[in-house]
């Protein structure tokens, strides 16, 4: 991680589709690791879902304030267990990170965010392309980097595949889509291992991505 990234202007990537680079000062990615690694305990902690061709994902998740699984939110697990409430935290900076990424706070009349999905990569986890379309929602989906880089592929709303955008996502970055961005396909095809900046004593890479369910 480069210092000379905090405070970097955001850079539009797809309209309504912001990546703001080193947002999260090295404290605060501080704090939020240990606060994942917390969320991550316990029978509610991180699982590798099942797909329903029977696939099994390579990145963990954890979800906070509802469950998520393919395809859909439910407000336990499977076996009964109750999902980590919604952290107001994550709300807060939700609200912020749409305010750096847009320049104006999310409308007064928008849906409260209230749900994150906490996701671990290891060295060999990636994430296919996809919509983020199990919300009702409009309200921008709010991503952010901790630990390792990875290339986060930000695609079109159309198809899977060109056009797309890679980009490089580092320990501290957000990334924020909305608009007419909101259900375009996006994914992880690859992480770049030992790159997580040393203090965070994290191996691999954690995103948190904050949405909001509505309705
Ligand atoms: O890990 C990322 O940056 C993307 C995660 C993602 O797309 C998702 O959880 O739906
Ligand atoms: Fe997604």
């Amino acid at each position: 991680m480069s210092d000379a990234l905090f405070g970097a202007p955001p850079v539009e990537v797809a309209p309504g589709a912001v990546h703001v680079p080193g947002w999260l000062a090295p404290d605060a990615q501080a704090d939020l690791v240990r606060r994942c690694r917390d969320w991550s305990r316990g029978p509610a902690g991180m699982r590798r879902h099942t797909m329903p061709r029977g696939g099994v994902m390579s990145v963990a998740m954890t979800s906070l304030g509802w469950h998520w699984a393919p395809y859909s939110y439910s407000r336990t697990l499977p076996d009964g267990t109750p999902v980590r409430p919604f952290p107001d935290l994550l709300g807060d900076l939700a609200v912020r990170a749409v305010t750096a990424a847009y320049g104006t706070p999310p409308a007064a009349d928008a849906d409260p965010y209230d749900v994150a999905l906490v996701n671990f990569y290891d060295a060999d986890a990636r994430m296919g392309m996809h919509q983020d379309r199990d919300e009702r929602s409009p309200a921008p989906v709010v991503s952010l980097s901790l630990g390792d880089t990875c290339v986060f592929r930000f695609g079109n709303t159309e198809t899977r595949t060109r056009p797309y955008t890679d980009v490089e996502l580092r320990s501290g970055d957000l990334f924020v889509f909305g608009g007419p961005s909101r259900m375009a396909y996006h994914g992880v095809p690859r992480t770049r291992p030992g790159t997580a900046p040393p203090k965070l004593d994290l191996r691999g890479r954690l995103n948190i991505t904050i949405r909001a369910r509505g309705g």
